[in-house]
Order: C-alpha cells, then structure tokens, then sequence
C-alpha cells in the first residue's frame, strides 16, 4: 500500500520557485495499478520520484505499507530505496553486458550466490519474453527490448512496488504493447503494485484500474476509471473514451433528441441501442464517438440522436440497464441519468 499524505515539492529555477507538486494526497491498494496523467510539466514525474524516494518532499509524507519514509535515516532510506523498483523511458542499460547480465547486475551487487541468481533472472527473462535474447548484448535488442529488460532488471530484487516513470516513451506501437504485457504480467504474476507516470492514454487504458489527474502540480481528480465513468465532467475519463466532434448532434441536425451515452461490457455495446430502438419504435442514429476498451471491457462512448415518440422513455430504459446517459443537448426536456 502506497500512501501519500499532503505532499508539496518545489524548485527552484533561474526564473524562481516552481511548485512541482501542491499539497497532493492519494493511495494506491497493494497489487492495484494508478495511471498518474496530466499536462505537461504537472508534476507527474516528481510525484513517481517522491514515491520512489529519488525526492524527497518539502513537506507532507509517503508512506509504504504504514512505514513513514520521512523518518527514516540514509542507510535505510537506501535500503528501503531498494525495495522499490523504479524504470524509466531513459533508464540505459549495461552495453558491455548482456540481457540476462543486465537483469542480474542488483542481485550481484547485493551478493545473492550464483543459483539463485540464475533461477531469478531466467524467472524474469520468462516474464517479459526474452528467454532467446539472455545471451543478446543491448546494441542487439530492439529499443521495446531494452526497455523490457530495463523493466526485468527494477523487479529482480522483488520489489513490492514497481514506479514506472514515461515507460513506453518514443516507443512505437509494437514496443508500447511488448512494454505494456509485461507490467501487466508483473502485476499479475508477481503481485507488484504499480504506479505508472505517463502522458499516453492507452497505458492507462489498457493496465491501469485507478487514474489520479495531475494539473499544475495539483491533484483534480483521483479514483477507480469505472467509477469515474459515471461522473460526467471527469477529464481523466473524458481524454480516456473516444472524442466526440463537438459538431455532432447541434440543434438544426434533424433529430427530437441527442444524447451522449457511455455503455460498458460487450452485451451493452453490441446490442443496447438496436434494441432500444426496437423496443420503443425510436430511430437511434450514432452521430459521433466509438469504442474503445478499459482492460478488456469494450467501452463504447456516443453521440446518438433519437427521433420519434418516446425518446425519453428510450433514454430512461437504456440507463435502467446500465447506460450512463449524459447531457441530453437537444429535444424538450429534461433528462434520463
Ligand atoms: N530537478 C528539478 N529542478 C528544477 N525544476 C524541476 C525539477 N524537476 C521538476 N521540475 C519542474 O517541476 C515541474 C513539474 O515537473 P515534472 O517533471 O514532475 O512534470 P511532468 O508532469 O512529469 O512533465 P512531463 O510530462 O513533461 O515529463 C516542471 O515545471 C519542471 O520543470
């Protein structure tokens, strides 16, 4: 369990104090995985690094399972440091050693006797799918491999927390996925609780269960992606669900109604709206957004007019089964939620 507790960290810079991080609190449960997201510059690098211990806050605390890292002296902040696996997209590896030379470099330094070395390091090389590569030098290795290996090399130790700062940073697509797989496997196979820094809303979307929004330094909003599914005004969610164009569905457009809704699972995407229509004689036209998935839930986000009689009883059976119905824009009156 991660806690952080009124956390600020400032700067200073040639043009003055900068304020990284503003008074942030937030918790992440053993074995979960938070995406922290946010603009540029909005602090999302300094809170991995205060939670990782690289940083130390200007004030407030961060705890790991209950333990107050504040208090704690350098030989056991070191030791504690050690404990939390911490990668970046810039993390570099040993060229003159191979893959497998490179994962086992922490269990070397910390004299972990050859066997056991190898049982954990061919564990690892399992993990992230390079057990043909152990013996490749990193010029070698495609920069998704290097990556991996670098993610192998955080986890040899067996931390209980992984911090991943930017990790699929300047990947392409093919790395981004290899990247992802292999933070998710970690979590899954090794119980890691992860915090994952990033600026791309497909990591989020794809490995992460909780989201925290991070804007000039301040925590906007913080909590499960289902959940906040359901509050209309989340601007994690919204950058996480397919863009509708804000032309669709303007009042002349033709329709008595238009709604955005959001349907989540696979019956609700595949059938909800065809049946809505068919059950109330409504004509449902999409008029923008699509589907995407939050790990392997489809998630469908749309801009749908509605023409006919009973458009708001269309709306009110769609949200009884589960449809999150938001800001109806057009038609005469209110609203099914
Ligand atoms: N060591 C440092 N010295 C001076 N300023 C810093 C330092 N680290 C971070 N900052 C400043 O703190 C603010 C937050 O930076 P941070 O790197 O945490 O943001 P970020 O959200 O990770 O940004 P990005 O997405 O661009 O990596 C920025 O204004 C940055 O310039």
């Amino acid at each position: 369990m991660i806690t952080v507790e009124n956390v600020s960290k400032s700067f200073w810079s040639r043009t003055g104090n900068v304020v990284a991080l503003d008074n942030v609190s937030l918790d992440v449960t053993a074995g979960a995985a938070l995406g922290v997201v946010g603009p540029a510059d909005s602090g999302k690098s300094t809170l991995a690094r205060c939670v990782s211990l690289q940083e130390r806050p200007d004030t407030g605390v961060v705890r790991l399972d209950g333990l107050n890292t504040a208090t704690l002296d350098t030989r056991r902040l070191r030791a504690t440091r050690r404990q939390i696996g911490f990668v970046t997209g810039e993390t570099q590896l040993f060229k003159q050693r191979t893959a497998a030379g490179n994962i086992a470099l922490p269990l070397e330094q910390s004299g972990v006797d050859g066997p056991s070395r190898r049982t954990r390091v061919g564990r690892l090389l399992d993990l992230i799918g390079m057990t043909d590569k152990a013996a490749v030098y990193p010029d070698d290795l495609t920069d998704g491999q290097r990556r991996r290996v670098a993610i192998a090399r955080a986890l040899v130790g067996e931390p209980a927390v992984l911090l991943a700062d930017d990790p699929t940073a300047d990947l392409d697509t093919d790395g981004t996925a290899g990247v992802l797989a292999v933070l998710d496997r970690a979590r899954a196979e090794l119980g890691v609780t992860l915090l994952v820094a990033t600026q791309d809303n497909s990591v989020v979307r794809r490995i992460c269960d909780d989201v925290a929004l991070l804007d000039a330094g301040r925590l906007v909003e913080h909590g499960n992606l289902f959940e906040l599914l359901r509050s209309p005004d989340s601007r994690a969610l919204d950058a996480l669900l397919p863009a509708i164009d804000g032309n669709a569905g303007l009042p002349g457009c033709g329709q008595d109604r238009v709604a955005d809704v959001v349907l989540v699972g696979f019956a609700a995407v595949g059938a909800l709206l065809p049946e809505a229509a068919s059950r109330f004689g409504v004509q449902v036209s999409v008029l923008g957004g699509g589907l995407t998935r939050l790990g392997e839930t489809p998630v469908a986000r749309f801009r749908i007019g509605l023409k006919g009689e009973r458009t708001d009883g269309t709306l009110a059976w769609m949200a009884d089964r589960g449809a999150i119905v938001h800001q109806p824009l057009a038609g005469p009156q209110g609203v099914a939620a």
